[in-house]
């Protein structure tokens, strides 16, 4: 852990107060909501988080209730048992000499790839491995892509150059005997594997791999999670962070004063309507106003206002704010007017004046009469 870490949580093993540590994450995002050449359409690069531990740690866990909580973003999850390799016959008739836990058991190219290709913006297949069959099978996954992308895996911080595209990584720290009980429970259960042959895997190649590859890369993680899932504080705070950093609209990086509004399901099912070329003129109006409105509601909240208290019903006393006074609005004309009605809607017995923007012959001089 480098010095400037942050540390949240507490642990047996190192100096923590909470839950979780933030590994100078701070600094390091930066590819998120930088501009490129300007502004709307450039693509935003994706939030690209890894989360590795142990197998049975919780990952898995920890990244739906992570997703959960980002319910207004467009989230890819990618496991890394995806892109394990098909065993031949000869492996699968010793099946129980594999060792799945192992770097190389992984087609670690092709997530590269795959991870790689969802980055810039394309819809990608994923393999869909069976683990009775201990292959791939047909179909494979569809990703579409996404403003966050979460990788999970018990050893997705092995590769450099996984852990290079990563703006976020995060380490599931669960007791190891912990870890054994639930492989147990879910391999018999699930998987339908008998007991003996988890514990003689689990012993013969799950824990030393886990001491060997998987523990070492702990170092790499910006955050560590002690207890999973049930770490609710750690999860909040992982949440809070990525809200952050995707709220850092492009254009803000350009104008600082500028307000973005923060979206949800509703505005941007907003948005598709008014996108969508299938939309009738009644309900592009409809729609259009009600984003007004909403534009309009916001701009508002920042003008001044000074202190008032009145008097409730009750007799108490509330002190609350009063509007600014002399609100008038200015109307572009040929603009479409279209903020107008929500104004009026907004500000009782609001003034309007109207402006008109011209430009006069060629030579672009522009005149404004009022
Ligand atoms: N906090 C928890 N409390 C109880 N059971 C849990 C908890 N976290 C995970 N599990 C269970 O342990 C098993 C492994 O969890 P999972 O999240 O799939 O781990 P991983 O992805 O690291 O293998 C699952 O059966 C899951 O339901
Ligand atoms: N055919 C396979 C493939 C993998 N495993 C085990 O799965 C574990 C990783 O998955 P998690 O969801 O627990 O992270 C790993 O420990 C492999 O041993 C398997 O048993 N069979």
């Amino acid at each position: 852990m480098g010095p400037d870490s942050i540390n949240l949580l507490q642990t047996s093993t190192r100096v923590h107060f909470s839950g979780l540590h933030l590994n100078g994450l701070e600094g390091r995002d930066s590819k998120i909501g930088q501009p490129t050449t300007s502004t709307e359409n450039a693509p935003r690069q994706p939030f690209i988080i890894g989360v590795a531990g142990g197998a049975s740690s919780g990952k898995t866990t920890v990244c739906n209730m992570i997703i959960d909580q980002l319910h207004d973003q467009r989230v890819a999850l990618v496991n890394q048992e995806s892109f394990y390799y098909d065993l031949t016959d000869d492996e699968m008739s010793l099946v129980h000499e594999y060792n799945f836990d192992h770097p190389d058991a992984f087609d670690t190219e092709n997530l590269l790839f795959c991870l790689e290709n969802l980055k810039s913006g394309k819809v990608i297949d994923i393999p869909n491995y069976d683990f009775r069959a201990h292959k791939s099978i047909l179909p494979s996954r569809k990703v579409n892509p996404a403003d966050v992308i979460i990788l999970e895996g018990i050893l997705v911080f092995h590769d450099h150059r996984l852990r290079d595209l990563m703006n976020m990584k995060i380490f599931v720290d669960t007791d190891a005997d912990l870890r054994l009980s639930r492989r147990i429970r879910r391999d018999t259960l699930e998987k339908g594997r008998d007991i003996k042959a988890v514990l003689d895997q689990y012993s013969k190649f799950v824990k030393p791999a886990f001491d060997d590859f998987i523990l070492p890369t702990k170092k790499y993680a910006d955050i560590i999670i002690p207890r999973g899932g049930d770490n609710h504080v750690a999860i909040d705070l992982i949440v809070q962070h990525i809200h952050t950093k995707l709220g850092q609209h492009q254009l803000c990086k350009i104008y600082p004063n500028l307000n973005v509004i923060h979206s949800t399901f509703q505005i941007r099912g907003m948005h598709t309507i008014i996108r969508d070329a299938q939309t009738s003129k009644h309900d592009f109006i409809f729609y259009s106003d009600r984003l007004i409105r909403l534009v309009v509601e916001q701009g508002l909240g920042h003008l001044p206002f000074k202190e008032k208290q009145v008097v409730t019903p009750t007799g108490s006393v509330y002190t609350g704010v009063d509007f600014c006074k002399r609100l008038c609005g200015i109307s572009v004309i040929r603009s479409g007017e279209s903020m107008e009605n929500a104004l009026r809607a907004c500000c009782k017995g609001i003034k309007i004046g109207k402006i008109l923007i011209h430009r006069e012959g060629d030579n672009a001089n522009i005149s404004k009469l009022a």
